[in-house]
């Protein structure tokens, strides 16, 4: 078959108006390819001129009787013209754009190694730059060489989610080499009118588009008030270390762990999101700490659902017990309603505001979701937040979580009562939504802020039969863990906890020790299961533990995935980004694992909430003797043990 693409000698040569704009030198070839090869389009009779003329028209660059005046022609014949070729010009763009990506994807760091916890903005932008031929005019040659990277380069300004990493703006305007990034930015965040000139709020404050809605950006951009930028440059990546840098390191880091964790950690103000069905005691749990001897000056942020007002209260309480009230403004009544960049926002403004106090308690309305908060305050090192999350703990009323679990159930129950029956189809489809061929069932919010917790007070244990007191806790107990069996589960009354269970514990510092204690609670945990076997499955039917068990996992259920073996950390990341984000994206509540990375001697933790994770060295060693191992544990809503563990299998080196 004849290739439609022209001859070297035929090739048009690149016009000079759109190469000083920025255009890809051969981009008038390559349309005209493209316009030959769609069926669409091909027998438009488009031509060179044609598509120089309606690019010039399309981007703006020149108005028509400028057109009409350069290039001798007149409006009507450009107006003849611009319909087709602007259609054409739309069919083969897609082609051009998935050519472009993989281009972009071939040269941009950031899309080939995604950020995989930067949650703080939705949205990352750079300009990347694609090599030109080196143009053979000496003007154009400066105009579009690069200092950087040494060539000569067309600039195109990016966005990407920082959740799906997926491409959202590949503006088709290119930029010549030499034109800074702030610059170009600033010309595509500029709002202009028809003119094209920029436009202005009242206040005189240059209006831009994301205005609301800042974005991710280098330092490059640190002048544009809508980029939110790093304090200071990110360090650069460390060698590898080699097996005995790594005991000599783990040795100072011990060594220094205390006077560590004074001057870095402790510099930021840790917050603990305190949450709870309704009346399980979470207000009796922050007094029982506001008057307790801590010794912290501790701001206390409430947030109760379904409150009309934009305005929430933060109460500020010293070591002294002396209270300042202070206010935090927000779009909506519940946090988990706001953008999540607002509150943590608010939060840093607070602190700003009003400096010294060193802990902050969120307590959150009892309908609110935890994930969604905790993943917003859960931000990267390098945006150098003033605060860290310490953890999330869930309240539980003993005397009634049956209860509130159960109600989940009982919807899908089929009930007999005609009435009853309708009553429970119209809240059954509230809790169900179809996805393609699959039923999801919903959860509960009192099964999510289980799900969620990392500490779970099993509060109002005086109001249980006293007599019978030590087996009723392990009915609930394993009915928790049935949900989420790695948080820690305390029993309390009236929420008396020592204060060093649950404050300050880092839940989500990649700590081994921590990691080590869930691992174990749920390795007993399996045993257990494991230990209470039936021969055949009537026996299982009428065992009364079994049948409880196994209407525990309808609606969130945990997958616990244990390998021999390695992974590849790029592969891995990949992997678990890809369930968070696009297989199982919103059913995967909690992650948490080890991780043996090939060819790494330092056993790597992960850890998940919703979208946001991360995977990092927890700064110990695999011991010779050890096998080396995987165990990733998944807490979600209808998730499939096999499934889950054979994909993460093909991953396995
Ligand atoms: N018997 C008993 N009562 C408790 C215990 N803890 C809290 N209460 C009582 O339970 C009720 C609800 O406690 P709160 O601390 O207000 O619960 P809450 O979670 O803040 O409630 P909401 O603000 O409605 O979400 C109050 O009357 C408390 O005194 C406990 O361990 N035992």
């Amino acid at each position: 078959m004849k290739n439609p693409r022209p001859s070297k000698k035929q090739k048009t040569q690149p016009n000079l108006i759109l190469y000083s704009l920025g255009f890809e030198p051969d981009i008038i070839d390559k349309l005209l390819y493209l316009i030959e090869c769609n069926d669409e389009v091909k027998n438009k009779g488009i031509k060179d001129k044609h598509i120089i003329w309606t690019l010039l028209y399309w981007k703006q660059y020149l108005p028509i009787t400028e057109i009409c005046v350069t290039f001798g022609i007149s409006p009507k014949t450009f107006l003849n013209h611009y319909g087709e070729t602007i259609h054409a010009l739309w069919v083969v763009c897609k082609e051009i754009m998935e050519q472009r990506y993989e281009q972009l994807v071939e040269s941009v760091g950031f899309l080939k190694h995604p950020i995989t916890k930067v949650n703080y903005r939705a949205i990352a932008a750079d300009s990347t730059s694609i090599d030109i031929e080196t143009p053979t005019d000496y003007q154009i040659q400066k105009k579009f060489y690069s200092g950087k990277s040494k060539s000569h380069v067309v600039k195109f300004h990016c966005e990407v989610s920082t959740t799906s990493y997926r491409l959202l703006l590949l503006h088709p305007e290119g930029f010549p080499g030499a034109v800074h990034d702030i610059k170009i930015a600033d010309q595509i965040y500029m709002e202009k009118d028809h003119n094209g000139e920029p436009q202005y709020y009242s206040n005189g404050r240059m209006i831009r588009r994301h205005d609301k809605f800042p974005i991710l950006g280098d330092r490059a951009y640190i002048s544009l008030p809508n980029f939110v930028v790093p304090h200071k440059r990110s360090k650069k990546k460390k060698e590898k270390p080699t097996p005995d840098q790594v005991v000599h390191n783990n040795f100072k880091k011990e060594q220094s762990l205390k006077m560590t964790e004074m001057t870095n950690v402790n510099k930021k103000v840790p917050v603990t999101l305190i949450t709870g069905f309704l009346g399980s005691g979470k207000t009796t749990f922050l007094n029982y700490i506001l008057n307790e001897n801590h010794g912290k000056k501790i701001a206390v942020i409430q947030n109760e659902y379904g409150q009309s007002i934009g305005i929430e209260t933060a109460m500020i309480v010293d070591s002294n017990g002396e209270k300042i009230q202070e206010w935090l403004e927000f779009p909506n009544g519940c946090i988990c309603c706001t953008v999540k960049d607002d509150f943590l926002q608010s939060i840093e403004d607070l602190l700003k505001r009003s400096d010294k106090f060193d802990y902050i308690l969120i307590e959150s309305t009892g309908m609110g979701d935890p994930g969604q908060i905790s993943a917003s305050l859960w931000v990267d090192e390098e945006l150098e937040s003033p605060i860290y999350f310490d953890s999330i703990i869930t309240l539980v009323d003993s005397k009634h979580i049956e209860k509130h679990i159960e109600k989940s159930k009982l919807n899908n129950n089929n009930n007999n009562n005609n009435k009853e029956k309708e009553k429970d189809k119209e809240e059954e489809e509230e809790d169900i939504e179809v996805h393609g061929t699959d039923i999801k069932y919903y959860s509960t919010e009192v099964e999510r802020q289980i799900a969620f917790a990392d500490i779970i007070l099993l509060n109002k244990i005086d109001l249980l039969d006293q007599s019978n007191l030590n087996n009723e806790i392990k009915i609930i107990t394993d009915r928790i863990k049935s949900i989420n069996p790695i948080a820690k589960i305390i029993t309390t009354e009236r929420s008396v906890v020592p204060l060093d269970k649950v404050l300050d514990v880092k839940a989500y510092n990649p700590n081994i020790d921590l990691l080590k204690d869930y691992l174990e609670q749920l390795q007993k945990q399996e045993q257990q299961t494991h230990n209470h076997q039936h021969n055949n499955e009537d026996e299982s039917k009428s065992c009364g533990e079994c049948s409880t068990k196994s209407n525990h996992s309808k609606f969130i259920n945990t997958v616990c995935i244990t390998e021999d073996g390695d992974v590849d950390l790029t592969e891995f990341n990949r992997w678990i980004g890809n369930l968070l984000w696009e297989d199982k994206k919103d059913c995967i509540f909690r992650c948490k694992g080890l991780i043996s990375v090939k060819g790494d001697d330092e056993k790597y933790i992960l850890q998940g909430v919703y979208a946001t994770f991360e995977v990092l060295p927890s700064g110990l060693l695999w011991s010779k003797d050890e096998k080396r191992h995987n165990k990733i544990v998944l807490i979600g809503e209808s998730l499939n043990q096999n499934e889950l563990e054979q994909s993460f299998k093909n991953k396995l080196l």
